[in-house]
């Protein structure tokens, strides 16, 4: 099955307004940033690749499945960072938000899994700590940690530092740097593009830059003067 994500023509309207135009995409490189003007469509395009937002017209596919049709198996392929890891936190310490994301496993399963996640993302220390008294850059570790823990193929992450400070932006860069996974990265820093394989630009729900990350951020960076 095509490991790609593919938008077939796709349009999206929201609140009367079209939001995305005719778009047609073929996305198989590793990482893929997605750079552009406020309210140009960039959440609206990588929310269509987990369903949640749906197309007025057009197909999106997730390694061949149709995101509109097999939208549970989708999600279990495409796992997504929100910009406020409080959006994804859900259980009230680290290792039972850890374990929320295994629910259903056996328990020695969930155990095991959560004291290597612990271990992985350093947070061992942190495993009976109350989720809300972590600091930003610990909570979007968390978040990232607890949707690794699903193994999904993809990692959408929509503005993932934007809460976080320098140290904590180039922290989180090294770290999806390091990940397997095909990654698709909304965001307003494009420096945290610099070394990714494909780099696009939106304007008004369309892609009008679609290039490496030198060009893009160009691009980009013209677009905003
Ligand atoms: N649920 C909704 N109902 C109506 N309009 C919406 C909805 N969600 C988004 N929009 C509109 O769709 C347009 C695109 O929004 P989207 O969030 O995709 O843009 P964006 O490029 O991610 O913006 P930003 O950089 O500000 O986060 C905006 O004009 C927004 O107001």
């Amino acid at each position: 099955m095509a490991a790609s994500i593919d938008f077939d023509r796709v349009e999206v309207s929201l609140g009367g307004r079209t939001v995305l135009h005719e778009l047609t995409l073929q996305l198989s490189e590793r990482r893929i940033g997605i750079l552009g003007a406020n309210s140009s469509g960039k959440s609206t395009l990588v929310r269509c690749i987990n369903g949640l937002a749906r197309p007025r017209s057009g197909t999106v596919r997730v390694h061949g499945h149709d995101v509109g049709r097999e939208t549970a198996k989708v999600r279990r392929l495409v796992g997504f960072l929100f910009s406020d890891a409080d959006q994804q936190i859900i259980m009230p310490t680290v290792a039972e938000d850890l374990a929320f994301s295994l629910r259903g496993r056996p328990r020695a399963e969930i155990d095991a899994a959560v004291e290597a996640s612990l271990q992985r993302w350093g947070l061992t220390d942190h495993a009976d700590h109350p989720c809300h008294l972590l600091s930003g850059g610990q909570k979007q570790v968390l978040a990232l940690a607890a949707i690794l823990l699903t193994e999904p193929a993809v990692l959408i992450a929509d503005e993932p530092t934007n809460l976080l400070d320098l140290r904590n932006v180039r922290r989180l860069a090294a770290t999806l740097a390091a990940l397997d996974q095909q990654q698709v990265v909304v965001t307003h820093t494009p420096e945290l593009l610099a070394d990714f394989d494909r780099v696009l630009v939106l304007e008004a729900g369309r892609v009008v830059c679609d290039a490496d990350p030198a060009a893009a951020i160009a691009y980009y960076d013209a677009l905003m003067r």
